[in-house]
């Protein structure tokens, strides 16, 4: 018997992640060393930036999502060059695989790098690497996400989706859908109807984050207004019982990211993040670990925290990774070699956990 059963159990799970900022995994480490590599000056008013370690410890007493975004934007102005994406997006796919992360769906914002001068097909070059490594490698499935950055002026979103190499890219299939990210509240889902009208036009899957820190009327703008077929984050659901009805229903997923939501304030505990409610209310939803390298664990450690918080058991757990499967993106055959694997999982752990 391993000496964390349930950690290992946990593990085996054949685990989809639909909620991962790619630059959400870049460490203090890293950044440090491709910030001296690529002489990109760290703030010097700010004592966090003194070290990795003064860094970490900041990262420990976030306030709020905008003051999490402050040091996110900063850390990433450290990447550069097509081989600093790949790395990074190569070092967050080998975390996957050792928490036994099958498939992957991960976000990248493009408006954060282009607007400080990185040429948009720099960073599509080195995290598409790095998707096809992984599934080479490793055997995880991927699907890049182009995230729009809803702080930023709307017409700015447009322009940069209609870019040439942007819409190749999309044309081509290395990305094959769009969300909406970065600061929430006062930037409402419906700023952003042209676009996903566009998106949907060109095939691409649609999703966006809402109802993390602002009101579950964003969750019902974002299905409305944008189209979207999933929802990330959603945790503000439970404040409007008929919308969690017609998610329950539709089988729309959650793309839930416990420990961020503590690290962020918008829950006290992970006891306060709403998996029973959701579960009881009959919800799909998946566990993420939205950016790991800011809020102190990958994909396991959100999956342990909720069993220890939840006592969750074996059916439960069966029910979450299989919404999971059945509301990625991949292939019908990939869900079923997926779902075919949460059973073999099952059988063997069967009377032992
Ligand atoms: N949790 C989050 N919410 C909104 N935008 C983000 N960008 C990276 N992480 C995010
Ligand atoms: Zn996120």
């Amino acid at each position: 018997m391993p000496a964390h059963p349930i950690r290992e159990f946990l593990r085996c799970l054949p685990k989809c992640e639909h909620h991962i900022h790619l630059e959400g995994a870049l460490t203090p480490d890293v950044l440090f060393s491709l910030a001296a590599k690529n002489q990109i000056t760290l703030p010097q008013n700010d004592e966090a930036f003194e070290s990795p370690t003064s860094l970490i410890e900041r990262y420990k007493r976030f306030t709020s999502l905008d003051d999490f975004l402050h040091y996110y934007y900063i850390g990433m102005s450290a990447l550069v060059t097509a081989s600093d994406f790949e790395d990074l997006a190569w070092d967050y796919f080998q975390h996957a695989s050792a928490d036994g992360v099958a498939h992957a769906e991960v976000f990248f914002d493009p408006q954060a790098h282009t607007t400080r001068g990185i040429k948009y097909t720099t960073v599509v070059e080195g995290f598409g690497k790095a998707c096809k490594r992984a599934e080479k490698e490793l055997g995880i499935t991927t699907l890049l996400t182009s995230c729009f950055l809803r702080h930023l002026p709307p017409k700015d979103c447009l322009e940069i989706f209609e870019d040439e190499e942007v819409q190749k890219s999309y044309k081509s299939g290395v990305v094959r859908a769009i969300g909406l990210d970065s600061s929430e509240k006062d930037f409402p889902p419906e700023n952003f109807t042209e676009l996903y009208r566009k998106a949907k036009d060109l095939g691409l899957k649609l999703t966006a984050h809402a109802g993390e820190e602002a009101p579950a009327s964003y969750i019902s703008s974002a299905l409305h207004n944008l189209g979207v077929t999933r929802i990330d984050h959603g945790i503000q659901l439970i404040n409007d019982p008929q919308l969690m009805k017609k998610i329950a229903l539709d089988k729309t997923m959650l793309t839930v990211c416990p420990l961020s939501n503590v690290v962020l304030r918008c829950v006290d505990t992970i006891k306060d993040v709403p998996i029973r409610k959701l579960l009881d209310a009959g919800v799909q939803f998946s566990i993420n670990s939205d950016d790991p390298a800011y809020f102190g664990g990958y994909i396991l450690d959100n999956y342990v925290a909720v069993h220890e918080a939840f006592d969750l058991n074996v059916k439960e757990w069966e029910s979450i990774v299989k919404a999971g499967i059945e509301g990625s993106w991949c292939s019908a055959e990939r869900k079923d070699e997926l779902l075919q694997r949460l059973h073999r999982v099952l059988a063997e752990w069967k009377g032992k956990i």
